[in-house]
């Protein structure tokens, strides 16, 4: 069986960008470590402190973005890093070439009830003569090299594209390597399974209220067919269900706080996704375009999601 790096030296993986994907995936195995520790660890709850976006974080965002962190400077290829709980971006090596942008614990709210998170990244070439500032790195999602996450469920698996496709690893303790276990992943185009919060429905746009009414009314109403819902309360866990099994995931536009007009952050949550998504053959737009040819005007920036099959996503946008 092949492992991740069998599968990086058959690719045209640049050996700098391999280094900078090995060392976020080595760095993700010790988080996965850390999380099967648990309350035995005494690393569950919270940190006491808000990140730049408001939120309180748990001692686990913490401890993973500082692993992250500390990992990647470490690696002389990474020139900066941005993450969720991070205020600003990260300058590290001048020389270097590769832009890290990560949430290092998606789904932070099922941490205190052990169940599915996970660490998403997107990686773009950037090189510069001068320290890395922000404007640098505002590019569109379009221009990502790889993209991917690890999802910390009963197993760890990698899901990861560097633009020829999507392969996912699961990780074997006992070699503690990720072996290839699902090769070239397609997003059937058809799906009945959708994922939304329903408990913003008062919040939504008329629009997506009307098309998920329909959706709800199943065989009684127009689409002619009965959907299931599913909800992980974590994209990672949304995401990777839709890339195994098909299905759309929905975090709309809404009016419930004005100054979060969308949850989801677009560089580190919405653009790695929407690149696993297309290369897996589905599709991922906010509710005017497509997420990887927005230009980010800022790190944290929120966005509006609907990712996930192709003929589904078309239905949806058309309301
Ligand atoms: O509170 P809700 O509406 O269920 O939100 C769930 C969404 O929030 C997020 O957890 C946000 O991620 P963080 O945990 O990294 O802040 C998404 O992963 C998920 O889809
Ligand atoms: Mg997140
Ligand atoms: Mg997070």
């Amino acid at each position: 069986m092949q492992n991740l790096s069998d599968v990086l030296a058959s690719s045209s993986t640049p050996e700098k960008l391999k280094a900078v994907l090995t060392v976020t995936t080595e760095t993700c195995i010790a988080i996965s470590d850390a999380l099967k520790q648990g309350s035995l660890a005494g690393i569950l709850g919270m940190a006491g402190n808000e990140n730049v976006q408001g939120e309180e974080q748990k001692k686990l965002d913490v401890i993973s973005n500082d692993m992250l962190k500390d990992a990647l400077f470490a690696c002389p290829a990474v020139r900066a890093i941005a993450s969720e709980e991070e205020d600003y971006i990260v300058p590290a090596n001048t020389d270097g070439e590769y832009f890290i942008a990560f949430d290092p614990l998606d789904g932070s709210s099922n941490i205190d009830i052990n169940a599915m998170v996970g660490t998403i990244f997107s990686i773009y070439h950037q090189t510069g003569n001068s320290p890395a500032v922000e404007a640098d790195f505002l590019i569109p999602g379009k221009e990502q090299v790889a993209a991917g996450y690890v999802l910390y469920g009963p197993s760890t698996m990698l899901v990861l594209t560097t633009g020829n496709g999507v392969n996912m690893f699961t990780y074997d303790p006992t070699k503690q390597i990720f072996t290839l276990t699902n090769e070239n992943i397609q997003v059937p185009e058809e799906t009945q399974e959708f994922a939304i919060n329903m408990s913003n429905q008062r919040f939504w746009s008329d629009s997506i209220q009307s098309y998920i009414n329909e959706l709800i009314k199943g065989k009684d109403g127009s689409r002619d067919k009965d959907f299931n819902m599913r909800w992980v309360a974590a994209m990672v866990g949304d995401v990777h269900r839709i890339l195994c099994r098909g299905g759309i995931f929905l975090y709309p536009w809404d009016n419930k706080d004005p100054a979060k007009p969308g949850k989801l952050r677009l560089m580190y949550e919405a653009n790695p996704m929407a690149m696993l998504l297309e290369q897996a053959g589905g599709k991922a737009h906010t509710h005017t375009q497509r997420i990887l040819d927005i230009q980010p005007e800022a790190i944290h920036q929120r966005v509006a999601v609907v990712l996930g099959a192709a003929n589904e996503v078309d239905k949806c946008l058309s309301y």
